[in-house]
C-alpha cells in the first residue's frame, strides 16, 4: 500500500523566509495563492499585463506583477498558467531567471513529460497536485480542511525537492487530507486518461446520452435533468464517502439491481476496449501533440465544439432549474 503523508510529515519551516511566485491566478492559482498566504507564507502574484485576474488578484492582497519580475524575485516558481502556454511563457519570461537552487514547481506533469519544457540541472523540480478542482482547492481549506494532493520530484538539485513539495502540500492545505508520492509521468498519463474517458468526458457523454434517451422518448427535460445530471453528484458522493459497497447499501436494493445488471451492457467490452486505446494515444504522445497543435492553429475544433456544448438542451435545461433552486452554492 502506498505511503500518505499528513501534517505531521511536512515542515512549513523550510518555505518561511522563502518568496513563492504563483504564476496565473485562475482556478489553481488564486486557490493556491490565498491557501499559502493563509498558512504564513510570502506570495507573489506573476500575470501578463491587461489581466482581468490583475486587479482581482490585488484586492485579495497580492503584490501582483509582470512573470518576468515575479520570477527574477522568487525563490521558488510555481507554474499555474494554462498546459498549452507554459513552455512559451517559460522560454520568454522564467527560464532566464532560474538560478541555481530556486524551485520550478508544476500542478501538472503535461510539460515536463511530454519535453515541453526542460530546466536548468541546477534547480529543482517538483510537482505538487491537487486531486481536485481550484476552487475545492480553497473551499475546503477555508473550511479548516483540505484536498488530496500527489507530489512528485522531477530533478532533486538542492537535495530539499520532496521536502519541499511537502512544505508546499502542506500550505495549501492538501497534508490535512493526504499527499500520495507519484511520478511526472504517472501523475500525466492517469489525470489526463481520467479527465477524458471518466471525470470529464466520459461522464459528461454519459450524462448527455441518458438525458437525450428520456427526452427522445418523451419524457420531461427537467425530469431528465433531475434523473441524470442534479441526482448525479449524490450518488457520487455516496462513493465518495465510502466506496461503491457504501452507494449500494445506501440505495434502493431495486436501483442496486439495475446497476449491476445494467451498468455492464452501458459500460461494456467496446468501451473498455476504447479506454485501452485512450490510454495508448495518451501514453505515445499522440493527444499532447493534438492538444499543443490545435492551440498553434488557434484552437478552431475547440471553440467549434465548445460552442456546441454550451447549445445543448441540457445546459439551457439545466441553467433554469439551478435558478429555481436558491438553496444551491451559486458557482464563484
Ligand atoms: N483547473 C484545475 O482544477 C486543475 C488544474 N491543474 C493544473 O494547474 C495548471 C493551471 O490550470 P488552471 O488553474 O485550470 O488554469 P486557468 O485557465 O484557470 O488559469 C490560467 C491562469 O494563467 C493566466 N495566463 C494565461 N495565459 C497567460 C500568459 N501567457 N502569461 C501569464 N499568465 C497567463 C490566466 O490569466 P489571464 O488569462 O487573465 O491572463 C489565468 O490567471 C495547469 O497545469 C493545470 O493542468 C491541476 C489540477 C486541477
Ligand atoms: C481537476 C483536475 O485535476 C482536472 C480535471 O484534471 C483538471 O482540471 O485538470
Amino acid at each position: 500500500m502506498a505511503k500518505m503523508y499528513y501534517e505531521v510529515d511536512a515542515n512549513l519551516e523550510l518555505l518561511k523566509g522563502k518568496v513563492i511566485a504563483v504564476m496565473g491566478y485562475g482556478s489553481q492559482g488564486h486557490a493556491q495563492a490565498q491557501n499559502l498566504k493563509d498558512s504564513g507564507l510570502k506570495v507573489l502574484i506573476g500575470l501578463r499585463p491587461g489581466s482581468a485576474r490583475w486587479k482581482r488578484a490585488e484586492d485579495a492582497g497580492f503584490e501582483v506583477m509582470t512573470v518576468s519580475e515575479a520570477a527574477a524575485r522568487a525563490d521558488i516558481i510555481q507554474i499555474l498558467l494554462p498546459d498549452e502556454t507554459q513552455s512559451k511563457v517559460y522560454e520568454n519570461e522564467i527560464k532566464q531567471h532560474l538560478t541555481s537552487g530556486k524551485a520550478l514547481v508544476f500542478s501538472h506533469g503535461f510539460n515536463i513529460h511530454f519535453g515541453q519544457i526542460v530546466p536548468p540541472s541546477d534547480v529543482d523540480v517538483f510537482m505538487v497536485a491537487p486531486k481536485s478542482p481550484g476552487h475545492l482547492v480553497r473551499r475546503t481549506y477555508t473550511e479548516g480542511a483540505g484536498v488530496p494532493s500527489l507530489i512528485a520530484v522531477h530533478q532533486n538539485a538542492t537535495g530539499k525537492a520532496k521536502e519541499l513539495a511537502l512544505a508546499y502540500a502542506k500550505g495549501i492545505g492538501s497534508t490535512k487530507a493526504g499527499v500520495l508520492e507519484t511520478t511526472f509521468g504517472e501523475e500525466t498519463e492517469t489525470d489526463l486518461f481520467g479527465e477524458q474517458a471518466v471525470l470529464c468526458g466520459g461522464t459528461s457523454e454519459l450524462v448527455k446520452a441518458g438525458f437525450e434517451t428520456l427526452v427522445e422518448a418523451g419524457y420531461q427535460p427537467e425530469i431528465a435533468y433531475f434523473e441524470c445530471l442534479h441526482e448525479l453528484k449524490l450518488i457520487v458522493d455516496l462513493m465518495y464517502e465510502g466506496g461503491l459497497s457504501w452507494m449500494r447499501y445506501s440505495v434502493s436494493d431495486t436501483a442496486q439491481y439495475g446497476d449491476m445488471t445494467v451498468g455492464k451492457r452501458i459500460v461494456n467490452d467496446e468501451t473498455r476496449k476504447e479506454m485501452k486505446q485512450v490510454l495508448t494515444e495518451i501514453q505515445n504522445g499522440t493527444f499532447a501533440k493534438n492538444w499543443l497543435l490545435e492551440n498553434q492553429a488557434n484552437r478552431p475544433a475547440f471553440n467549434a465544439m465548445a460552442r456546441r456544448e454550451e447549445n445543448h438542451l441540457i445546459e439551457k435545461v439545466g441553467e433554469e432549474l439551478r435558478g429555481m433552486m436558491s438553496w444551491l452554492k451559486k458557482h464563484e
